[in-house]
């Protein structure tokens, strides 16, 4: 900038220079002979100075001159004037200053910025003395009032005598150049009125420099000011930075310690939880042996008492009847004594009446009319006899009712008489026992009831704490015509297998040597080729339970074609039957803790990005569109055009089984391998209600069997098969990308379930709000080696992934 500057005000200084130099044209003078401008030039030279009142200018002097203007007139020498280079320097000074000022005005004019106002160390080279003064002027007007070429000559000397060349010569200058010093002074005016107007420029010029003097030093002053707070500020960033430095190695440091303390905090609390649930097992396993031992007790006690007293009541019975007995052969005979002795009355009067009839026979003829009478007498003893018949018969049946009466009588007075008391007391004992007895049992109910609650709660606490995402790997066995099995092991199979070793392929080191490289992945399970179904179950089964405690669930098979899914999964004793099973026996016991379930199970498979039901019509495969709906309210999903079972005896979902498995072998026909090119999703809706404590709860367990997951370029498909093999890969990758955007996302951040059929059918059993297992199915060939160990590769990552706290969806009526 600076050598801008200086070259500029060179330039300047060289163009302040130029005008004179151009009024003098220069390009006019060439025209004139060389020897008459060199003396015009001198000649300009001497009348600047010629005024008396004007120092002398000191400039070089020619000393040079044709010898034939020489003549013998004497040499009249000008006084040498001092202030005559003074004066020169001022003439030279404004020249340069005007032009300069001339130059900046006319870029200040042009709205650009002067070098003053850039540039605060820029000093006018300008004495302010001599741009404050235009006295050239008047030094000028003198100048050229005085110009010794006036005609009218007002100084004798120069009037009378003729003009010299210059002054060291006595050389005088012919008249005939006076014109050409006229226009020369014409020149020089002009040149004069131009430098006026240049002063006049520089010194309003002066005025906006002093200004933009003041400001810029005012400038200046703020920038030193701005300097020092900059300087403050920088220090105090210095301290900061320092300061957030040593903040985030102690935060580092308390995030570390944090970590382990909460690590073992989880561990304490994991170690309780199992302690108190071990504890509650036996506590309750205690209490119901407790429970069993009073009520057999009971039992037997009531049972013995009512023996007893069922022994005494028969004996009572036996002598009752023995005494009956003798009273009524007493009575019988006492009766028959008496009837006997009626006959025996009669017999007598029968047997007088005889005897009176032969007295009366002989008097018969005497007395005849008397027999007649004695006749008529006879049939009214005969009327009699039957009469006292009838009443000895109906005293025979009357003394049987009196029997009944008697014996009736008897027992009641037994009964009244003998041990009324001893019973009712007997009674009245036994019913109060029996009424503690049932309080008992209710209260052992009621803390039961308590207890499972409790379980329950303990139980989501463990499941919590283990992670709502839990991976589980299982190695298939190798078929007998199998052959070339990969080399796969596991480290920790003696204890609880949770760790896989796979030998690689062999690879080339950059030595060129053969190399082979083991890979080891961790679950939270790994079961080997020997391992059964009910094995596998039972470490499923408290997620399954969890479903009946009112959560989603969500229990996927993932693996290469035939790496064992369906065996696992649908199998006669697979997840599906064994999970049912173990729902439908759970809903029953809880039924005496005042739990009723409904269980309703659909069957759902996501074929080349479309839903198909089933259970419905094999001939509606393909072809009945099925719909998927979301309620956000209520997080619910329901299905459109989808056939729904209800559960009403374990034996329901063989029948399910069955008709899913006949729907996709009529569509395996269609194409080839549906099975394996589609997903299947066993949906079961439970819905629980509690009368006793008015609890309800809404869970949902999905069981899922996934499509194949070889990689497109394993499976060469071309066509058709290609569309399913992308649609296919689209749906796994879909299920990655939700199960790691549940992992990293902050709750309410974006979930891409619409990306797929799969992960939207799922939407409310993946994430937050429900419980994930994911069994990655790995084949035991060597030829399947490399899906083998991208397929755990995958599992590892979906292991990784921790998704925050499922919620039990439970609500009191
Ligand atoms: N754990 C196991 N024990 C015994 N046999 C098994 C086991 N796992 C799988 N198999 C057998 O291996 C074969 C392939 O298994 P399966 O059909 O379940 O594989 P898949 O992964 O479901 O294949 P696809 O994707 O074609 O459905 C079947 O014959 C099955 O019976």
């Amino acid at each position: 900038m600076h050598r801008e500057d200086d070259d500029d005000s060179e330039r300047t200084e060289r163009k302040g220079v130029q005008p004179f130099l151009t009024s003098t044209n220069l390009s006019d003078m060439s025209r004139v002979p060389k020897r008459v401008f060199a003396a015009t030039q001198k000649r300009a030279a001497s009348f600047t100075v010629s005024h008396p009142g004007i120092p002398r200018v000191s400039g070089p002097r020619a000393v040079s001159s044709p010898s034939h203007f020489r003549s013998n007139t004497p040499v009249i020498e000008e006084p040498a004037d001092s202030g005559c280079d003074d004066i020169c320097a001022r003439v030279e000074a404004l020249t340069v200053g005007a032009s300069k000022a001339g130059k900046r005005g006319s870029r200040v004019g042009r709205g650009m910025t002067s070098d003053y106002g850039s540039n605060p160390f820029f000093k006018p080279k300008l004495p302010a003395s001599l741009l404050r003064q235009p006295t050239t002027t008047p030094i000028r007007q003198q100048q050229v009032d005085q110009s010794p070429y006036r005609p009218p000559s007002t100084t004798p000397r120069r009037s009378t005598q003729a003009r010299f060349v210059n002054r060291f010569t006595n050389d005088r200058c012919p008249d005939f150049y006076n014109e050409r010093m006229e226009a020369m002074e014409r020149e020089f005016r002009t040149f004069k009125e131009k430098m006026e107007t240049d002063v006049r420029e520089a010194t309003d010029y002066k005025a906006t420099i002093q200004q933009l003097q003041s400001r810029v030093t005012e400038l200046e002053a703020i920038r030193a000011r701005l300097e020092i707070v900059n300087k403050g500020l920088e220090s105090e960033l210095d301290d900061t930075r320092s300061c957030l430095k040593s903040v985030k190695m102690e935060l580092e440091m308390i995030q570390q310690k944090h970590t382990f303390e909460v690590d073992d905090v989880r561990r304490r609390l994991r170690n309780e939880v199992e302690d108190l649930e071990s504890r509650h097992r036996k506590d309750t396993d205690r209490m119901e042996r407790e429970k069993d031992e009073a009520e057999r007790k009971i039992r037997n006690e009531l049972e013995g008492r009512i023996d007893k007293l069922l022994k005494e009541h028969n004996e009572e019975l036996a002598g009752l009847r023995k005494k009956l007995d003798a009273d009524t052969e007493v009575e019988r005979s006492r009766r028959a004594q008496e009837a006997q002795k009626l006959e025996d009355e009669y017999a007598s009067k029968l047997r007088a009446a005889a005897l009176d009839a032969d007295v009366k026979q002989r008097e018969a003829q005497l007395v005849h009319g008397e027999l007649v009478n004695v006749k008529s007498e006879l049939d009214r003893e005969r009327n009699l006899k039957a009469g006292l018949q009838a009443q000895l018969t109906e005293a025979a049946t009357n003394n049987l009712g009196l029997d009944a009466a008697n014996k009736a009588m008897k027992e009641k007075i037994n009964f009244l008489e003998s041990d009324s008391q001893a019973q009712s007391e007997a009674f009245n004992d036994l019913h109060r026992r029996m009424q503690d007895a049932i309080e008992a049992a209710e209260r052992a109910h009621d803390k039961l009831r308590q207890e499972e609650t409790l379980r329950r709660k303990l139980f989501n606490q463990v499941q919590e704490l283990k992670g709502n995402i839990r991976v589980m790997c299982r190695v298939r066995p190798t078929h007998e015509a199998e052959s070339e099995p990969a080399q796969i092991t596991f480290p920790d199979n003696d204890t609880d297998s949770k760790e896989v070793s796979v030998l690689g392929p062999n690879k080339q080191s950059a030595t060129g040597k053969d190399v082979t490289a083991a890979y080891s992945y961790a679950f939270d399970r790994v079961f080997g080729p020997v391992s059964q179904n009910g094995e596998v179950f039972e470490e499923i089964s408290q997620l399954v339970q969890s479903a009946l405690d009112g959560y989603n669930v969500c229990i996927f098979c993932y693996g290469q074609t035939g790496a064992g899914k369906t065996y696992t999964m649908s199998s006669a004793d697979g997840m599906i039957p064994r999970a049912t099973a173990q729902i439908w026996d759970e809903a029953q016991r809880l039924q005496e803790k005042g739990w009723r379930y409904t269980m309703e199970g659909s069957f759902i498979e996501v074929y080349n990005e479309t839903y198909n039901d089933l259970l419905g019509r094999s001939e509606d495969l393909d072809k009945k569109k099925v719909e998927v709906r979301h309620d956000a309210a209520k997080k619910q999903t329901n299905l459109e055009n989808a056939v729904s079972v209800t559960l009403d005896g374990p034996g329901r979902v063989e029948e399910i089984l069955e008709t899913a498995s006949k729907n996709r072998t009529v569509a395996a026909t269609k194409a080839n391998m549906r099975s394996s090119r589609s997903h299947s999703v066993f949906i079961l809706k439970l819905v629980g209600t509690n009368d006793i404590t008015g609890e309800r709860s809404e869970g949902t367990l999905n069981l899922v069997d996934l499509a194949g997951s070889e990689r497109l370029e394993h499976s060469k498909a071309e066509g058709a098969r290609l569309k399913e093999t992308q649609n296919i890969n689209k749906s796994l990758s879909c299920l990655g990308d939700v199960i790691n955007a549940l992992g990293s996302a902050k709750e309410g951040g974006h979930i891409p379930y619409r990306n797929s059929k799969l992960t939207y059918l799922l939407q409310y059993s993946l994430g937050g709000n429900s419980k994930t297992l994911m069994f990655v199915m790995v084949s035991p060939l060597q030829a399947h080696l490399q899906e083998t160990i991208t397929s755990l590769k995958f599992a590892t990552k979906v292991h990784n992934t921790h998704i925050g706290t499922a919620k039990k969806q439970t609500k009191s009526s």
